[in-house]
């Protein structure tokens, strides 16, 4: 099996775009195959070096590696064979009518209720007409002359499929320049290059009806075709490269996970729950091209986020680690890691409690006199997950407090932060140390009008090597406090 991604260079990838990506390249894992990416860059006024580069790198961030690589520019004189033998064969034949001679048959034909199909004028031309309109300055562009038959395939998504030749428009195949059009490179590539299976955007179906006879008229097998929906955006509008809807490059600057992006993709438009994966052989494990129905899906940002978090929540330590030793988080030890992932919307939040842990913070310190008892009271080291508990209690009865007013400064003294992680987890990896610092810091007094957990300290915490435009990191956004528990909601 191979099979291929061939996008047009004429702008970055969307999720759409990703979603095609994936799909294919789940299936030709799944099958011991190959997958290509192939620039479909022939439209030189819109394809651009930059959005070549673009597309790889997206793609390479989605962890999509290719086997094969072709550029549709490196073949041209592939496509001009190809069209030369077709001509041969009497398939491809040339027309001279100008852009504005079809507009106003094309009006003629629908204001007489007829479908707009070229009407094959110039087959009827002999030599001398031609020679006559050539002389007149006309250069032609070609036509492929389709086989009035029915064209069928069993499509791997939609089913059963069939056009009728004769309710077809020959497709000019060459412009007048002597550049090739899609339909004919697409064709002439996937020959060549030994695709076997074509899975694409259903925005390609009349397209395949078209391209199936060409692949006959030269001579080759016919690929299996699959064609998906197109996926919406949030309000239902169509996505497009051009237009820069939903482009991955946002994605990945804004941090999000590519295996979530890859989990949301892999199932959306199947009756299948969507489910956070770590890594993509997992859902090659799960693919089957069979399971993709014909709505039209709707990407949905809250259920992406969602998966984003679930997916940071129980993503193994031996994942992150290389991301964070390359970010210098020294001692971001396992412990670390398994006491806050489940706080984390984005991996870039992990620098906060990083400093939080292993660095400096600027401790949010209400009640001087209350975090003076508690030092008093913090017991010695060793600690372990017990400890939180029964200082917290010593405190309880040497105060009176409890609930909120109990535990509320402990945690603004010790992370900074309102809301976090556990305080049983966080105590012993911050050290007794450091606790007794932030209990009492110097120049308290002034940290008492810094704004609830966004003390200066706050400038400094976070990712100490942010990336600078690298496309390997799940991006480290500026880190900000994630909603858990409840302000005095400790379940110590
Ligand atoms: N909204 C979409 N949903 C799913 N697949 C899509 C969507 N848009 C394009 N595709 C598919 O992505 C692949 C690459 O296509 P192409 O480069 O033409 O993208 P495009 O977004 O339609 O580009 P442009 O906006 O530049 O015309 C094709 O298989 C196409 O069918």
């Amino acid at each position: 099996m191979k099979v291929r991604f061939a996008p047009s260079p004429t702008g970055r990838l969307h999720v759409g775009n990703a979603r095609v990506a994936l799909l294919n390249w789940l299936w030709a894992r799944q099958a011991g195959g190959h997958f290509l990416l192939r620039l479909d860059d022939t439209d030189v006024e819109r394809s651009t070096a930059e959005y070549a580069a673009g597309i790889e790198e997206d793609l390479a961030w989605l962890g999509l590696a290719w086997d094969a690589f072709a550029r549709q520019s490196d073949r041209l004189d592939r496509y001009a064979a190809a069209a030369e033998r077709l001509k041969a064969a009497g398939r491809l034949y040339p027309c001279y009518e100008t852009a504005e001679e079809l507009e106003l048959k094309r009006r003629l034909q629908l204001k007489s209720g007829r479908p707009p199909l070229y009407d094959r004028a110039a087959l009827k031309l002999d030599a001398a007409a031609r020679a006559g309109l050539e002389a007149e300055g006309r250069a032609p562009h070609w036509r492929f002359r389709l086989e009035h038959a029915a064209v069928a395939w069993d499509d791997s998504v939609r089913g059963a499929q069939r056009f009728e030749g004769d309710k077809l428009s020959d497709p000019v195949l060459l412009r007048a320049d002597g550049r090739p059009l899609y339909t004919l490179s697409s064709v002439v590539d996937d020959l060549e290059l030994g695709i076997s299976h074509v899975l694409r955007g259903e925005d390609h179906v009349a397209n395949t009806a078209v391209q199936i006879q060409l692949f006959e008229a030269l001579g080759g097998p016919v690929p299996v075709f699959a064609h998906l929906p197109l996926l919406t955006d949030a309000r239902g509008q169509g996505l497009s490269k051009r237009l820069g809807s939903l482009a991955l490059r946002h994605f990945w600057e804004e941090g999000l996970e590519p295996m979530a992006l890859n989990s949301y993709l892999a199932r959306l438009g199947t009756p299948d729950p969507i489910e956070p994966r770590q890594d993509l052989e997992e859902l090659v494990a799960a693919f089957d091209v069979t399971r993709f129905g014909r709505a039209t899906p709707k990407y949905d940002p809250a259920e992406l986020e969602h998966l984003n978090a679930r997916l940071l929540h129980a993503m193994p330590y031996a994942t992150v680690r290389p991301w964070l030793e390359a970010r210098g988080f020294a001692g971001f030890d396992e412990a670390l890691w398994l006491a806050v992932r489940g706080n984390l919307a984005r991996r870039g939040e992990a620098g906060l409690w990083y400093q939080v842990a292993r660095g400096t913070i600027r401790p949010a310190v209400e009640e001087p006199d209350y975090l003076a008892e508690a030092a008093r009271l913090l017991p010695p080291e060793p600690w372990d997950g017990t400890t939180w508990k029964a200082w917290t209690e010593a405190l309880k009865q040497a105060t009176g407090r409890k609930g909120k007013a109990l535990f509320l400064p402990l945690r603004l003294a010790l992370t900074g932060q309102p809301h976090g992680p556990e305080m049983s987890e966080l105590l012993p990896l911050i050290g007794r140390e450091r606790v007794l610092e932030r209990l009492a810091p110097a120049g308290a007094k002034d940290s008492l009008s810094a704004p609830l957990g966004g003390g200066e300290g706050q400038g400094e915490v976070g990712d100490p090597a942010s990336p600078s435009g690298s496309a390997a990191a799940a991006g480290s956004p500026p880190p900000h406090p994630s909603p858990l528990p409840p302000e005095g909601a400790e379940r110590e």
